[in-house]
């Protein structure tokens, strides 16, 4: 009988309601898996039936762990996900997504996060992604420049766990953590254009919109803007006073192109 090697795995664990994060997750979790030979595990937490999931790994394991920045923090959906982790000395690399605003201290609090759940955290980058509220900002990112630079940010993760390299890098952010969102129970309108085809409620990581009336949101809605983004009929939207401020503070400060961030 032949002795096979254990084989490690990369697990590639994301939550991306307007899939800009997800892209940059595969680049980078493709990246190490090709020069590490790991057999690339993909664990999509966006739809609400994937979370919570015990996902951990072991010693040889790498655990990438890729979010959008929301109000500058981990969304809140994902710190009950992080409770279920299981690190047991596996090396985590932290992947922020943001909105050409800022990611303030979003890779920090999740490095913490992940350190507490027993996870070596080495290396942590922050990419820039069109932002769901404000389509103008960011728009069509991340491009190609930004998926060459996550590639490579792989690579060079794969390198240093090629060197042993065990220890987390300084990374960019402030303890306390800015406050987060506040819950204003926001949430989109439906104009008469809905159909009621029923892709808004597949694409809502919450589960809240009514299947059969799609135009009734419950509680609890991201702003996440998923619907939104996905609607074929343009039908839902966020409306108001407040929804319009956000957008015209990004508009007026937040158009001029940010690079990607990384900790190594
Ligand atoms: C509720 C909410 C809060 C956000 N907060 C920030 C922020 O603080 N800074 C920023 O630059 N972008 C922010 N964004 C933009 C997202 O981080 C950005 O659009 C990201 O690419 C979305 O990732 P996804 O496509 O994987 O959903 C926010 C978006 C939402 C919906």
């Amino acid at each position: 009988m032949k002795d096979h090697p254990v084989r490690n795995s990369i697990y590639n664990v994301y939550f991306s309601p307007t899939k800009a994060t997800q892209k940059i997750a595969y680049e980078v979790a493709d990246a190490i898996a090709a020069d590490r030979d790991l057999t690339s595990i993909a664990i999509n937490l966006t739809k609400p039936k994937s979370r919570p999931v015990r996902a951990g790994g072991q010693e040889n394991d790498v655990f990438l762990f890729a979010f959008p920045v929301y109000s500058g923090r981990v969304p809140a959906v994902l710190i009950d996900c992080i409770d279920q982790f299981e690190g047991d000395g596996a090396k985590a690399v932290v992947v922020g997504v943001y909105g050409n605003r800022h990611y303030d201290d979003a890779l920090l609090e999740a490095a913490d996060l992940l350190g507490e759940r027993g996870f070596k955290v080495i290396a942590a980058g922050a990419f820039i992604g069109e932002h769901s509220m404000a389509p103008r900002v960011g728009a069509g990112r991340p491009d190609a420049d930004d998926l060459a630079v996550a590639a490579q940010f792989g690579h060079d993760v794969a390198a240093l766990i090629e060197q042993g390299a065990t220890e987390t890098p300084a990374i960019k952010g402030n303890r306390p953590y800015r406050d987060g969102m506040p819950d204003t129970g926001a949430r989109p309108a439906t104009t008469d254009a809905c159909t009621k085809c029923g892709i808004c409620v597949k694409l809502c990581p919450m589960g809240i919109i009514d299947a059969d009336d799609p135009a009734q949101v419950a509680d609890g809605c991201l702003q996440c803007n998923a619907c939104v983004k996905g609607c074929p009929q343009d039908a839902k939207r966020f409306e108001g006073e407040q929804a319009a401020a956000i957008v015209a503070m990004l508009e007026g400060n937040c158009l001029e192109r940010k690079e990607p961030e990384l900790f190594l």
